[in-house]
């Protein structure tokens, strides 16, 4: 299904952190949202996995209100792997995972057969299955961070959003999950900080600045040097991978002759 982001507006004691933001992402669809640090990135995600209720606008999922849904109906169609999740219980991987199936099942239901096969496809994914008997509190940032990416998509949501989902992992393992992504199946809203990765990762970029979305489209069409200056403050060159084509940024250090440029 497509998700929506409709004209959506959020303030926070008196002042907006969202203005109108409109985006959409096509069924099936990767689309990076970049922009500065406060731009509004993690604000507009939360607004889709309803830990903010926008003040005006609207998030559709198809044809749905997202408001409109119980906290269940939410979690089966959207799952969200962001910055803040905690995981302080002393439970295995496994079981961690396992909580992904959560909104499916009634009381302490066990997992059908099916549904430990997907549990185990997940880890396999995400190359965590040599970890499933650890407690999730003993792993490293970028295990941890694998097993809440395979917990989310064993919750098999139409949608999943995540939140600079690459920090915290080494370059194969960012290369890996972003590869993984393209090929998913649900719709993705991914927040991306290397500008790199996500020209080579996603069908579509959304830029935020100041809250507001100020350009959307391919990498290729919005990755320009003139959006990155007036952006993002930086010069940079615009080269094409050598193999894929994509945009790719060449960034130099700010001298004095830089800033003055800019
Ligand atoms: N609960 C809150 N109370 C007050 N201000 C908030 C709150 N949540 C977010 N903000 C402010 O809203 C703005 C946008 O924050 P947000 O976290 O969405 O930015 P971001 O683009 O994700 O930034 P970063 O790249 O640094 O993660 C920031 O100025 C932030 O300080």
């Amino acid at each position: 299904m497509d998700l929506q982001l409709e004209q959506l507006r959020l303030d926070i004691d008196g002042r907006q952190i969202l203005r109108d933001l409109s985006l959409q992402v096509g069924t099936g669809q990767v689309v990076g949202l970049i922009g500065p640090n406060g731009s509004g990135k993690s604000t507009a995600l939360r607004c889709v996995y309803r830990a903010l209720r926008p003040t005006a606008g609207v998030v559709r999922i198809g044809a749905t209100d997202i408001v409109e849904l119980s906290p269940r109906e939410s979690a089966q169609l959207v799952a969200a792997v962001t910055q803040d999740a905690t995981v302080e219980l002393d439970f295995t991987v496994e079981e961690v995972i396992a909580l992904g199936r959560a909104p499916y099942l009634k009381g302490n239901q066990p997992l059908s057969g099916r549904e430990l096969e997907l549990c185990a496809t997940a880890m396999r994914r995400l190359d965590v299955a040599h970890l499933a008997r650890r407690s999730i509190t003993t792993l490293s940032g970028g295990e941890r961070q694998r097993v809440l990416i395979a917990r989310a998509l064993v919750q098999e949501p139409e949608v999943l959003v995540l939140d600079e989902p690459t920090n915290h992992l080494d370059i194969r393992h960012q290369i890996e999950l972003l590869s993984l992504l393209r090929g998913l199946g649900p719709t993705v809203l991914v927040v991306l900080h290397d500008l790199n990765l996500a020209a080579a990762a996603c069908d579509r970029l959304g830029v935020l600045s100041d809250g507001s979305v100020v350009a959307s489209g391919t990498p290729q069409s919005v990755l320009t040097e003139e959006l990155l200056a007036a952006v993002f403050g930086v010069q940079a060159s615009v080269v094409r991978h050598p193999l894929t084509g994509a945009p790719q940024l060449l960034y130099s250090l700010m001298d004095q002759t830089v800033k003055d440029a800019l």
